[in-house]
């Protein structure tokens, strides 16, 4: 479903990704870890298309579409989903209305009518159950004064109500109390079947113990250095970076 062939991007002049290739196929979730600064965030934002990076050099495909000539609208339309590490807020758009628009927005693209009012409303009380949402945050404006940890979970229910089959959620466990997190990961949980991907970036070992993922990526100075299991999440807990460091010879970013 989603090919990331030797993927070089910069922003504002400085090379970030440096040569990422990794392979997702269909049903599957991938966590991505790595030190601050390796380029997790980077890669989330080339492949939900935010316009101040430049892709240099290499192809994404996505369903057998180049993903790189989309809009970042179009990405979305797609079925391209980005949780971010910080949700925006968006004073005045209430929470409802936000997730109205943008299903309608994936629908009319498919060909398919706008939702009803009555099923939308269905839709919505049977996702906000489903990833266990505060119902009053709904009708609030987008993300306005939420908290942290509200936040995090509203990206969750969003990614609940517009169905993407690529989710990528970038450092959601980040801020969350610990309920929170095992509320987040059991609502990821639910969302997982086959057709659906996700691209989990962490952190913490402790997120894959909820949310355990098929493989682990090390992302280091913009390359994927080291792909496992979830056994290499709790390796990286023990030991840190440095030993990976060591082991590949690699030089300070
Ligand atoms: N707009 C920008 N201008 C200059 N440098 C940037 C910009 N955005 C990101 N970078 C740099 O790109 C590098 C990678 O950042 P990125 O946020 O992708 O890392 P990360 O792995 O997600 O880190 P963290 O774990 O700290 O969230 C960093 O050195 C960062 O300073």
């Amino acid at each position: 479903m989603l090919t990331i062939k030797n993927l070089h991007a910069e922003v504002e002049g400085k090379q970030i990704l440096k040569g990422i290739n990794l392979e997702i196929g269909k049903g599957e979730t991938h966590a991505i870890m790595g030190p601050n600064g390796s380029g997790k965030s980077s890669l989330a934002s080339v492949l939900a298309g935010r316009d101040n990076y430049t892709v240099t050099e290499g192809e994404v495909w996505f369903n057998g579409k180049n993903l790189l000539d989309l809009s970042p609208e179009d990405r979305a339309r797609e079925g391209v989903f980005l949780a971010f590490q910080y949700p925006v807020e968006i004073p005045g758009v209430s929470n409802l209305n936000f997730l109205k628009t943008a299903l309608n927005e994936i629908r009319t693209y498919k060909g398919l009518p706008a939702i009803e009012g009555r099923d939308f409303l269905k839709l919505t009380k049977e996702k906000q159950q489903l990833v266990d949402f505060n119902a009053n945050l709904m009708n609030r404006s987008l993300n306005e004064g939420f908290s942290g940890g509200e936040k995090k979970r509203n990206e969750i229910f969003q990614l609940a109500m517009l169905d993407p089959q690529l989710a990528i959620l970038d450092e959601t466990d980040s801020g969350l109390d610990i309920d929170a997190l095992r509320i987040v990961s059991n609502g990821v949980n639910k969302l997982r079947d086959a057709e659906k991907s996700f691209v989990v970036i962490t952190h913490y070992q402790r997120l894959l113990e909820y949310i355990v993922p098929d493989f682990v990526h090390v992302l280091y100075n913009g390359r994927i250095i080291k792909t496992g299991t979830k056994e290499l999440a709790l390796e990286l807990e023990e030991r840190g970076y440095d030993w990976l460091k060591e082991e590949l010879h690699l030089k300070e970013a």
